[in-house]
């Protein structure tokens, strides 16, 4: 069976054009917003344009042929769009699949994602918002501004966006974008501009209270790194819902489906067994078949995941400003990710809420084997609770790890979040196959983790590490919690800024240009590294944090300081890394904490 091509649906909006035409589509109406290229809607299916099926929808021909899809659906699952934002979208949200269910009996939720086409130069488009309670977020939408809160970010042509349903979002004005989604048609408007329907001469109908049930307040940020699969194919999305791939097609390739694929043309031509397919096109590529692919284009092809459940560990990374809540593979890479503002000044109940709700969206897509939380410290291992942190002053003596096993209904444990580096870098960073590995974090604080043969030390009170506040000068600068003169006193981000800014700098990089405080900080810094080793003599020590980032500037003279300071013997035994995980060390280790 060849590939079939597939004939749009169009749809007429309030914000639509003309600039479809730039990709290939041809219609006369001067407001066209939509063409619908892989549509089984019952209000507007394409159409099968090529191959002994043609005259039928596409809709029909799922009834129909199920052999030519191999999915277990009994509604063909997925929906592609091209869409022209001649004027701004409305400010909206889609419902996930249980409410579409629960409030239009609907097959299908609506998660979607975005390949942008075409944008101005400095586009922004909206995606979430920064309302922190449900309370703000209702108020806004009632005095109708709800514009003040929302969040934009820049784009550009090539850049891919998943919104999961829930997201707050809009297309905006100049944009042309693929869309590729479940199969739903359901939008709650939450604001429109208060502009009039040309066409009714009334605005349109808006849909708040659905759209508060469906609306994640506050915001889940998400992020999905991108996979290289092969020479030409990079996945852009796996979901529980649909994967997205870019195959940038630039020699003869041979190719071959298990289930169905819809492939759109988003630049060049492609040649498909022969058939040209412009820009615009779209294919479906039955299931079990091979195809010879050639030509100079760019395309988009999707598909329906199987149902097999991945197995992780979730680990939660919750910060002074940031909470970040990981879905990782049990070899240790993150494979979704999703954030939100921690917001310490509120009661913790509303941080348990949203960690409940994101691992509810992970529950969805993975076998769950445990959760793991980390924290700043000091914390109180044994009771699961925070005691004194610094940079969460309300929470206070507040327990943790009861809370959210009860809510989650997994066995959760807790670890300070320097403790839970150290792991991840000795599993998998920069200390992967030593026995011995130290981790330090120089950051807005500074934090320390001993990890040997893959078991955290944590000392008799569970404070071993805490090397922030190792006294290296004792006349040194006070510091408000930790002793005068610590090394977090001396060599933190905090106290490097504070610096920066006496001395006239405006930041941490060009105070470290400058030769004399640049000794200072790595004499600092030399000393403490040289009391870890004399302490623990582990074979590696990895460093990570904010100021790290500027290692360049100093990486060689913190080496030579240190060996420096070692016993003849001992100098240059230790090896000092740079991180291997960064931002991510934290959520790695979180999820490997054993109970
Ligand atoms: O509510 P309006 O402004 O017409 O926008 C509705 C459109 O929004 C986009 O973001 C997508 O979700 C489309 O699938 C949807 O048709």
């Amino acid at each position: 069976m060849s590939a079939i091509l597939l004939k749009p649906h169009y749809q007429q909006r309030l914000w639509g054009g003309e600039r479809l035409k730039q990709f290939g589509f041809d219609f006369n109406d001067p407001s066209i917003g939509e063409a619908w290229t892989a549509s089984a809607l019952e209000k507007g299916s394409s159409a099968v344009a090529s191959g002994p099926y043609v005259g039928l929808s596409l809709r029909e021909l799922y009834q129909q042929y199920p052999e030519l899809f191999q999915i277990k659906a009994d509604v063909f699952p997925l929906l592609i769009k091209w869409i022209d934002a001649n004027d701004d979208l409305s400010i909206q949200v889609h419902p996930d699949d249980s409410l579409a269910e629960q409030l239009e009996n609907e097959s299908y939720g609506k998660n979607e994602c975005w390949y942008i086409l075409d944008a101005p130069a400095n586009a922004t488009l909206i995606y979430g918002h920064s309302y922190a309670t449900s309370e703000d977020f209702n108020k806004a939408l009632e005095t109708g501004d709800l514009e003040h809160g929302l969040i934009r970010k820049s784009i550009h042509a090539g850049d891919f966006f998943y919104v999961p349903a829930g997201t707050v979002h809009a297309l905006t004005k100049g944009v042309c974008v693929l869309e590729i989604q479940q199969s739903s048609d359901t939008t709650y408007r939450l604001y429109d501009y208060e502009r009039l329907d040309v066409t009714t001469g009334r605005p349109r109908e808006l849909h708040v209270e659905r759209g508060i049930l469906a609306s994640f307040v506050p915001h889940l940020g998400y992020s999905e790194p991108i996979r290289q699969l092969d020479h030409f194919r990079t996945r852009l999305t796996k979901n529980p819902f649909f994967f997205v791939e870019k195959w940038h097609v630039t020699a003869k390739e041979k190719i071959s489906t298990d289930t169905f694929r819809l492939l759109s043309v988003v630049q060049g031509t492609l040649i498909i067994d022969e058939m040209e397919v412009p820009t615009g096109g779209t294919l479906l590529l039955p299931a079990n078949e091979s195809f010879l692919i050639e030509g100079e284009a760019i395309c988009l092809v999707t598909g329906v995941p199987s149902d097999e459940k991945q197995a992780v560990r979730i680990g939660i990374d919750l910060g002074g400003t940031n909470t970040r809540i990981a879905a990782v593979s049990l070899k240790g890479e993150v494979l979704k990710q999703l954030t939100f503002n921690t917001q310490p000044q509120l009661p913790f109940e509303e941080a348990l809420q949203s960690i409940e709700t994101a691992i509810h969206q992970f529950n969805v897509e993975f076998d769950i084997r445990h959760v793991g939380i980390v924290a700043p410290g000091p914390l109180d291992l044994k009771q699961g609770m925070f005691l004194t942190p610094p940079n969460l002053p309300n929470w206070h003596h507040q327990k943790i790890v009861e809370p959210l096993t009860q809510r989650l209904g997994f066995s959760v444990t807790l670890e300070n979040d320097a403790n839970a580096a150290a792991l991840a870098e000795a599993k998998f960073g920069a200390g992967k196959g030593f026995d011995a590995v130290f981790y330090v974090t120089v950051s807005t604080g500074i934090g320390g983790g001993y990890v040997y043969k893959h078991q955290i030390i944590r000392g008799a009170n569970g404070s071993a590490g805490e090397i922030g506040n190792m006294i290296i000068r004792s006349n040194g600068p006070v510091h408000p919690v930790l002793n005068r003169g610590s090394l977090e006193s001396l060599a933190s981000g905090t106290a490097l800024m504070s610096r920066a800014s006496e001395k006239g700098y405006t930041n941490v990089p060009s105070l470290l240009s400058d030769d004399e405080y640049r000794h200072h900080f790595v004499e600092e810094l030399a000393s403490a590294l040289a009391n870890i080793i004399h302490t623990v003599d582990p074979d590696v020590i990895v460093l990570g944090g904010g100021v790290m980032m500027s290692a360049s500037l100093f990486w060689n003279e913190l080496q030579q300081a240190v060996s420096n300071k070692m016993y003849p013997h001992a100098s240059g035994k230790t090896r000092l890394c740079l991180t291997q995980l960064s931002g991510d060390a934290g959520v790695i280790g979180a999820a490997f904490v054993e109970a």
